[in-house]
C-alpha cells in the first residue's frame, strides 16, 4: 500500500485548462477520503531549496546543545508574556498522548503582530501564550534568510493546495446545496502558520510499539513522535531521505503504512480544521514516527493553517452529504490550536 500522488500545477499555472483543475480537484477527493494523506508534486519549490532548507537544519541539530538553548522556549507563553510556543525545545520536552517524544525541534509561527484581525484577539487574552516573537538561531548564520524567503515559497503552494480543496469539496458535495469554492482560501488569507524543525536521533530500544514487558525506560524509548493528528488545515512536509520513519494509520485503524519520502515531493496530509469543515468526509489521519533506521533524521513541517480568529464549523453541503449530524458546533482555529499547544509539554 503507497499513498496517492497530487500534481497541483494546474493551481499554481494561471494558464491551466478547468479540465486540468477538475482532474486534480478529483484526485485530491480520493486521496483525502481514503487516506488524509498524499505527495505532492509540480509544486514549484525547486528540490534544491528543499534540500538547502534540510541541511541548514541538519548543521543547526549538530550544534552543542548550550548553543542551541539560547534560543530555548521556556514555556508557552501566559498572562506575563512568554516566548509564544516559539524557539528551541531540547531532546524529550515535547509531550504526545502523555509521553515523552525522542526529538528535539525548533518552532516558529507568523509573527504576533499581523496574526490577528480584531481588536479582541489582538489584545492579551486567551491568546497570551501564541504572542511572541520568533527565536533565531546566529548558527547557521544563513537559517534565517533562507528560512523566510522558504514561508514565502510554501505559503504559495499552502495557498495552491487550499484552492484545489474548495473546488474538490464543491465536486464531492455538488447537489447537496451552495457550497463556496473559496471557503478555504478566504479562512486562510492570514493564516496562523507554523514551521517546525526537528530532528530525531535513531531510536536506542529495540522493543516494538505496546510488546508486552517492556520496561519504563523503553516506553521512554518507543515513539520518535507518538501517534497524533495535525491541528489545522494542511501541512507541507519535508524531509531527509530516511524510509521507514514516518508511519499513517490506514482508514482500517490497524495497517499503518509507511510514507517514505519522494525526492522532490511533498508528504501533505489534512488536519483537524479540514476535518471538521468536511464533516468527517475527509479524515484527519493519525501519524506516528518511529526512527530506528540509520543515521540522524531531520524533517522540516510546514502547517499551513486558518486564520487565528477563524470561525471554522462544518460546511452545510458536507453535513447533508456526510448525512451525519454536525460533529462540531464550531468554534476558532486559535481556541482548537491553544488547547493543543498547552498540553504538549512535559
Ligand atoms: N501538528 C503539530 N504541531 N505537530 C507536532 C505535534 C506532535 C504531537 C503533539 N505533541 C500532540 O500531542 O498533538
Ligand atoms: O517528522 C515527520 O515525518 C512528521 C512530524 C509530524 O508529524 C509533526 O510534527 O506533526
Ligand atoms: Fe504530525
Amino acid at each position: 500500500m503507497s499513498l496517492p500522488t497530487i500534481d497541483i500545477s494546474p493551481f499554481l499555472n494561471p494558464s491551466s485548462t478547468a479540465a486540468s483543475r477538475k482532474q486534480t480537484a478529483q484526485a485530491i477527493n480520493t486521496a483525502c477520503t481514503q487516506y488524509g494523506f498524499f505527495y505532492l508534486t509540480n509544486h514549484g519549490i525547486p528540490t534544491a531549496t528543499q534540500d538547502h532548507i534540510i541541511s541548514l537544519a541538519r548543521s543547526f541539530f549538530a550544534l552543542p546543545l548550550s548553543q542551541k538553548l539560547q534560543i530555548k522556549r521556556h514555556d508557552a507563553g501566559g498572562p506575563e508574556g512568554g516566548d509564544g510556543a516559539r524557539g528551541y525545545q531540547p531532546m524529550g520536552d515535547n509531550v504526545t498522548a502523555g509521553r515523552r517524544d525522542m526529538h528535539e525541534a525548533v518552532d516558529w509561527y507568523r509573527e504576533w503582530d499581523h496574526a490577528a484581525k480584531t481588536e479582541g484577539s489582538g489584545g492579551k487574552g486567551t491568546s497570551a501564550p501564541l504572542q511572541g516573537t520568533n527565536l533565531w538561531p546566529s548558527e547557521p548564520t544563513d537559517l534565517k534568510d533562507v528560512y523566510e524567503e522558504y514561508v514565502k515559497q510554501v505559503l504559495t503552494v499552502g495557498e495552491a493546495v487550499v484552492r484545489a480543496m474548495g473546488v474538490a469539496i464543491a465536486l464531492l458535495c455538488n447537489g447537496e446545496g451552495e457550497v463556496d469554492d473559496e471557503v478555504f482560501v478566504k479562512s486562510t488569507d492570514m493564516s496562523f502558520w507554523v514551521m517546525r524543525m526537528i530532528g530525531y536521533p535513531k531510536l536506542s530500544s529495540s522493543v516494538a510499539p505496546s510488546e508486552s514487558g517492556s520496561t519504563a525506560a523503553d516506553m521512554e524509548n518507543e515513539f520518535s513522535c507518538g501517534e497524533h493528528t495535525d491541528y489545522g488545515c494542511i501541512t507541507l512536509l519535508l524531509t531527509d531521505p530516511t524510509p521507514g520513519a514516518l508511519q499513517v494509520l490506514h482508514k482500517d485503524g490497524q495497517t499503518w503504512i509507511n510514507a517514505d519520502p519522494i525526492p522532490g515531493a511533498f508528504v501533505v496530509n489534512i488536519g483537524d480544521m479540514m476535518e471538521r469543515w468536511t464533516n468527517g468526509l475527509w479524515k484527519s489521519t493519525k501519524h506516528r514516527v518511529i526512527h530506528r533506521g540509520d543515521g540522524y533524521r531531520v524533517s522540516v513541517p510546514f502547517f499551513y493553517e486558518p486564520n487565528f480568529d477563524a470561525v471554522v464549523e462544518p460546511l452545510g453541503a458536507c453535513v447533508r452529504k456526510s448525512g451525519r449530524e454536525p460533529v462540531h458546533q464550531g468554534s476558532t482555529y486559535g481556541e482548537h490550536l491553544l488547547g493543543k499547544v498547552l498540553s504538549n509539554f512535559y
